[in-house]
């Protein structure tokens, strides 16, 4: 069942429009309260960002994008939501007040998150009527790609609205952690104090500065703590021996005088300023803009690797991202799309992602095959052999591929790929695609390709049912009266 339909956010900064972002591309439409009067443009590049990134996460077929609707007041927009989620600046008697506003307005079944860094949920929901629903959904920056949600029960918040949250967190692709206890900052925000505290006494002691600080983590444990967070980690630095051994033999060190961290920082102006010079040579003369690109893309390029994880059953995040796309495949995308038979079918639009280019500066090898795949698991789609198909024990497999490479692909090129019919019979469907460049429509590389229909688990051809040819053959005898494309039928070796 599908728990969140519409969905409002209140605050639409950088929090409030990755979250805005996070509920458009699974589908949910989203209203947005914000006074700000630059809120449609700020989270325009927001979502900007956030479709960018999902261009590289996943070829699992995204629903139709959520729509976003500006209201006027807090009530307009919260108004027949099932989820609410609160972002506004981290003020006490401001979120309060907020909060108790969304209550009278909302429908008293409706979920309400705080995406609050710190404040208490019984504080938030001190003035509320429906109380029992309002909890802290706590995300971490950018929310359109970084999947943990801490989910913080207030005195007054029912076990029912938590367990609600944690399945709709799913929904959308994040990881609702159920924290067992309120306590200021939660667990995530805790865990960066110490960091933070500790950091900056390092930078004003001259320790070290900032480049060096950072370089010291990402070279590191921070890599690390991506893919096994702490305590997995130090199970594995105990050696076989495992935790026990571990906390035996490193416990006693606490007790050492390294730390500063219970000590606060003068955050004076001269650290401030030493802090800022610092901060601005390690960016580089880079833009933010710039910064929160190169991250978007690591984090994906982390995602990915972790996908593989567990000898390919993913790991971690990884895992969480395999899952969310197999309920993306079994939901079958967006089904309201139509497609033109009269021309090659156009079946993805992507960029070429940074991670996809090879030491000579281009799309590497594979990529294209990628992309191939993906257009042909589009076409599939649309005939009906789509994840039930497939699960119900029949599918298509490729069992020939003849690529040609025409022009090269650089990162972040736009590309769009067709697929002609060729020949269509009951067990094959052979297919020419041809990836394109989206500028200026030019070529720059065609695969001729066969599929087989298969049964599954006897490993052998089987003809396709009558409701898949109903859906093939039309295609196919629309695509027989254009021209053959160029290019069909090649064989290596033949001279250009
Ligand atoms: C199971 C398998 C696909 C087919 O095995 P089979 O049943 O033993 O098949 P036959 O060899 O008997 O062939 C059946 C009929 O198809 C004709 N055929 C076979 N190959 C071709 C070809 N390349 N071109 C034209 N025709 C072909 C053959 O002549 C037979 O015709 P009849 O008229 O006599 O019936 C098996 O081959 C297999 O498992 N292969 C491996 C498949 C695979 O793993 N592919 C990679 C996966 S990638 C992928 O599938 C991508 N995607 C589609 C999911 C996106």
């Amino acid at each position: 069942m599908t728990i969140i339909t519409k969905a409002a956010c209140i605050g639409g900064g950088v929090i409030g429009g990755a979250w805005a972002a996070r509920f458009a591309l699974a589908g949910i439409d989203v209203n947005i309260f914000d006074p700000h009067p630059e809120a449609e443009r700020i989270i325009g590049e927001v979502m900007a960002n956030a479709e960018r990134a999902y261009g590289m996460l996943t070829m699992a077929p995204l629903p139709p994008r959520g729509k976003f609707t500006f209201c006027k007041s807090i009530e307009d927009a919260v108004e027949d939501v099932d989820w609410i989620q609160e972002s506004v600046p981290e003020r006490l008697p401001l979120k309060r007040g907020v909060i108790t506003e969304i209550d009278a307005a909302a429908r008293p079944d409706a979920l309400i998150g705080s995406s609050t860094s710190g404040l208490l949920p019984s504080d938030l929901q001190a003035e509320m009527k429906h109380p029992e629903r309002m909890f802290v959904a706590h995300p971490y920056n950018p929310v359109y790609l970084l999947p943990l949600v801490e989910l913080v029960g207030g005195k007054k918040t029912s076990p029912e609205t938590i367990r609600r949250a944690e399945a709709a967190v799913a929904e959308i692709g994040m990881k609702g952690v159920v924290i067992a206890k309120e306590i200021e900052a939660f667990v995530g925000d805790r865990l960066l104090e110490a960091l933070w505290r500790e950091a900056l006494w390092l930078i004003q002691d001259d320790i070290c500065d900032t480049e060096t600080l950072d370089d010291v983590m990402r070279y590191s444990f921070g890599m690390r703590w991506a893919q096994m967070g702490l305590f997995e980690t130090y199970r594995i630095a105990g050696g076989e021996a495992g935790m026990r051994h571990f906390l035996a033999q490193f416990g006693p060190c606490l007790k050492w005088p390294w730390t500063k961290f219970t000590d606060v920082v003068d955050l004076d102006d001269a650290l401030v300023e030493k802090i800022g010079a610092q901060s601005d040579a390690q960016a580089a003369g880079r833009s933010v803009r710039e910064l929160e690109r190169i991250r978007d893309e690591n984090l994906v390029g982390i995602m990915h690797a972790l996908k593989a994880g567990d000898g390919g059953k993913g790991w971690g995040a990884g895992k969480l991202l395999a899952d969310f796309e197999k309920r993306l495949w079994a939901k079958g995308g967006d089904q309201s799309k139509t497609y033109d038979a009269s021309r090659p079918l156009r079946l993805v639009d992507t960029k070429v992602n940074a991670a996809w280019v090879d030491y000579n500066g281009h799309m590497t090898e594979h990529r294209y095959l990628q992309l191939f795949g993906d257009t042909s698991d589009a076409l599939l789609r649309l005939i009906g052999v789509d994840f039930a198909y497939v699960q119900a024990g029949h599918s298509y497999y490729t069992v020939e591929t003849h690529i040609r490479h025409l022009g090269e692909a650089k990162p972040g090129q736009a590309l769009y790929t067709t697929l002609q019919l060729l020949r269509v019979d009951e067990k094959r469907i052979h297919f020419f695609t041809s990836i394109h460049d989206a500028a200026s429509g030019d070529v720059i590389a065609t695969a001729e390709q066969m599929m087989l229909h298969v049964d599954a688990k006897a490993g052998k051809s089987v003809p396709a049912p009558a409701e898949v040819m109903a859906k093939l053959t039309p295609i196919a005898e629309a695509h027989a009266k254009l021209p053959p494309p160029e290019g069909a039928g090649r064989h290596v070796g033949q001279r250009r």
